[in-house]
């Protein structure tokens, strides 16, 4: 007998303006894998993992289940359990409705899509707390991962570990989801890094009903690793005053009903990241000042999306002026967008 299900991982929008590295929101777009497993016969004898995939990404992901990221990610907490390899005859169908590169989380949707399918190959009833540390050990922040898993506006850390934690959580990524090459042997890659036990830990915050996400997506991608090299690696006393008191502010505006513009607009500022990431997104600073509660009713704050270039506009109203009005000022820029609107969801399930 086959054996069927299906999973489906949210987009995520991190920092939020002031909570890089801390706040994620899950957004009602999909990653979605539907998985059959079905039993070798003499005439069907087993085979290895066999990979589709359409939509967002499709031209470029790797099909082959050694090289994709849910897959590699997925045997990775195979292994961690002692499972040599996938089941035989495992057909996975994905959907991806989420823009590689563009800060909507679609590595941490990949991630957390891997982890959930090598909990469910391996029947292994991982509870959420060790599936997100298993996502950790890949996917370094919190933010996005954290968002995906559990789903609404999320606030997360990583735990202090002992220092031989430590040391099993910094391991290489090489060494955590090894590139398996095609003639390893039989024991190749079985003994992987365990990820030490409650790595990150997470709180969800209340969300007005009321407010929907525009995302407003240039048709360019950035690659996260890129919009992290431009940062700095100390910041001043009163950069991080500045974020912290709009931070906490944030995560209590938002919540409120009915949310109160000229507070979260105040609140969604940052100096941590997008004055540096200003230089990779031309326009950037241009829409999040131009685009305000004074020239668009409804709009509540407008912040870059996790690591960019995706701009997200918080309102309870005006989508499509906020959308065009953030489209002509990319066009002085040269760059062309396309936007959505979106709205806050649960998190990752499997059915
Ligand atoms: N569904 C997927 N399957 C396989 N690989 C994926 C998938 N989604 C994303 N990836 C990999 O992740 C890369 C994008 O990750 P990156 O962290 O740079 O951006 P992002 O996750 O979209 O944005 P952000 O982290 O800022 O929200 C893609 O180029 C691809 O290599
Ligand atoms: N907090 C991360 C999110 C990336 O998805 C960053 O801004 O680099």
């Amino acid at each position: 007998m086959s054996r069927s299900f299906t999973i489906r991982v949210p987009a995520t929008s991190a920092n939020i303006g002031p909570g890089f590295d801390v706040v994620g929101l899950s957004l009602s777009l999909y990653l979605t894998l539907s998985v059959t497993i079905t039993p070798p016969t003499p005439a069907a004898p087993a085979a290895p993992p066999v990979l589709r995939y359409t939509g967002e990404g499709a031209a470029e992901v790797p099909l082959d289940a050694y090289k994709n990221l849910t897959t590699r990610v997925a045997l990775y907490v195979l292994r961690c359990h002692g499972i040599r390899a996938f089941p035989a005859n495992v057909a996975i169908a994905v959907a991806n409705e989420i823009p590689f590169g563009r800060g909507l989380g679609s590595s941490g949707a990949a991630v957390v899509a891997g982890v959930l399918l090598g909990d469910a190959l391996g029947a292994l009833r991982l509870p959420p707390a060790r599936m997100l540390d298993f996502a950790l050990m890949v996917e370094r922040h919190p933010d996005n991962v954290t968002a995906a898993l559990v789903g609404g506006f999320v606030g997360s850390y990583l735990r202090e570990l002992d220092p031989a934690a430590t040391e099993a959580a910094s391991v290489p990524l090489s060494e955590v989801l090894p590139e398996y090459p095609p003639d390893a042997g039989e024991d190749w890659g079985m003994h992987p890094p365990q990820p030490p036990l409650g790595i990150g830990h997470y709180v969800r915050f209340g969300w007005s009903e009321s407010i929907r996400a525009v995302a407003i997506i240039p048709r360019f991608e950035l690659s996260t690793a890129k919009a992290r090299e431009v940062l700095p690696l100390s910041y001043s006393r009163k950069d991080l005053v500045f974020n912290l008191q709009r931070l906490a502010v944030l995560t209590t505006a938002l919540a409120q009903s009915p949310p109160d513009p000229e507070l979260i607009y105040e609140a969604m500022k940052d100096r941590v990241h997008q004055p540096y990431r200003k230089t990779l997104i031309p326009g950037l600073p241009e829409v999040t000042s131009r685009i305000n509660p004074s020239t668009h009713p409804g709009l509540l704050g407008i912040c870059l999306s996790g690591a960019g270039p995706t701009i997200l506009a918080l309102a309870t109203g005006g989508f499509e002026t906020i959308a065009e009005d953030a489209r002509t000022i990319f066009r002085e820029q040269g760059i062309e967008v396309d936007w959505k609107l979106l709205t806050v969801v649960g998190g990752s399930e499997v059915v």
